[in-house]
């Protein structure tokens, strides 16, 4: 069968990394990444193989840089079957028309708003309604992370309520741009944070109110997430559950703190010390008066990469069963 043709569209932190993911399967192939100017990532992006693709005004920049351009982004588009939008939140709703004039199916990240798409994508919580869609926007690295371990709890013992606080990273480690670098900042100030609203997304029914704040840290991000369930069950049932999930890791030898778990991604020789799974702390997980609590920390540079490429094997009718899915692309990654 012949292989999905999938464009990358913003080849910065997300995209680079859908790209390498989508590289590993064997279902699909990268047919395109477009830049805006080029750098050392546009330079080994084509190091990599990947045709690399620009703005019309950008070909000639790239040109002189020493960079081959294989077209414009309108070009890159026309190839695809499926093109992957990683440009910056809100500038992924530009390209809406240009996806719908070529007759191309798109992916936006979390960055979009849910309207966009239409459909908002987890793939442990809900992989069959993206089947055979056309827009489909992966829910953001916290979203995901909720999504994860609230799944399989709700089917598990229900989920009556969630309340999460989140502690937002302020920038990634590539960003020079972003800060604070010296404060806490509530974010939003004006409750709730658009987390708890964009799990209601993927999960209609859940009951959830979430809060954030930013933290001048690039690492990850960590939840204190408290949960009332409507069966009785123990801490062990819960942390049994998390075992089962394959994009759950628990987490515990030592490792008290995100700096450790991204040394944890290094020593495990993962690809920019990537993360793919939630890294719940094993020590956390406790029942108080009924009610669940835990901690869990999120790589929000690399949480959706799976996701994404599940998302393709869906709405492109690749794969009907999510698990499935699920266990292929985790086993081409590594996970
Ligand atoms: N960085 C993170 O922690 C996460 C980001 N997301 C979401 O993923 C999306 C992308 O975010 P990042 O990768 O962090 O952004 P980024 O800023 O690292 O990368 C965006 C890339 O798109 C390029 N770009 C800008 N305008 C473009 C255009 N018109 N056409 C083509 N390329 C263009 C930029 O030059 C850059 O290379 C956003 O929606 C964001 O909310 C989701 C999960 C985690
Ligand atoms: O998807 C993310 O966070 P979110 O789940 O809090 O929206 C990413 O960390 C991007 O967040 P940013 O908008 O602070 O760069």
């Amino acid at each position: 069968m012949a292989k999905v043709k999938v464009a990358i569209n913003g080849y910065g932190t997300i995209g680079k990394r859908v790209a390498d993911a989508v590289n590993l399967q064997n279902d699909m192939e990268v047919v395109g990444i477009s830049k805006t100017r080029p750098n050392f990532e546009t330079m080994l992006a084509h190091e990599k193989g990947y045709p690399v693709y620009t703005l019309t005004e950008k070909a000639d920049a790239m040109k002189k840089a020493g960079i081959p351009v294989a077209g414009t982004i309108e070009d890159m588009v026309a190839n695809a079957d499926v093109v992957v939008d990683c440009t910056p939140g809100g500038v992924g709703e530009e390209n809406k028309g240009l996806y719908e004039k070529a007759g191309v199916k798109a992916i936006w990240q979390g960055g979009e708003e849910h309207e966009l798409a239409g459909v908002s994508f987890n793939a442990s919580a809900n992989y069959e309604e993206a089947f055979g869609k056309d827009f489909v926007r992966v829910v953001s690295c916290n979203t995901t992370g909720l999504c994860r371990v609230i799944y399989p709890l709700d089917r598990q013992f229900g989920v009556n309520k969630v309340r999460v606080t989140l502690m937002r990273r302020a920038a990634d480690p590539r960003d020079v741009k972003k800060g604070p670098i010296n404060a806490i900042v509530p974010n939003p100030i004006k409750l709730p944070s658009h987390h708890g609203p964009d799990v209601k997304m993927v999960m209609p029914h859940i009951n959830i109110v979430s809060t954030a704040v930013k933290l001048p840290t690039t690492l990850m991000h960590v939840h204190t997430v408290n949960m009332e369930l409507d069966k009785e069950c123990s801490a062990e049932d819960v942390r049994s559950i998390f075992k089962e999930q394959s994009r759950v890791r628990l987490i515990g030898q030592g490792i008290g703190s995100t700096a450790e778990i991204i040394e944890l991604g290094r020593d495990l020789g993962r690809p920019r010390n990537d993360m793919w799974e939630n890294c719940v702390w094993d020590d956390s997980v406790t029942m108080h008066e009924g009610e669940l609590y835990f901690f869990q920390a999120i790589h929000q540079e690399s949480i959706v990469i799976p996701d994404n490429v599940d998302a393709i094997r869906s709405m492109m009718e690749l794969e009907k069963d999510g698990a499935r899915s699920i266990a292929k692309t985790n086993r081409a990654m590594g996970i």
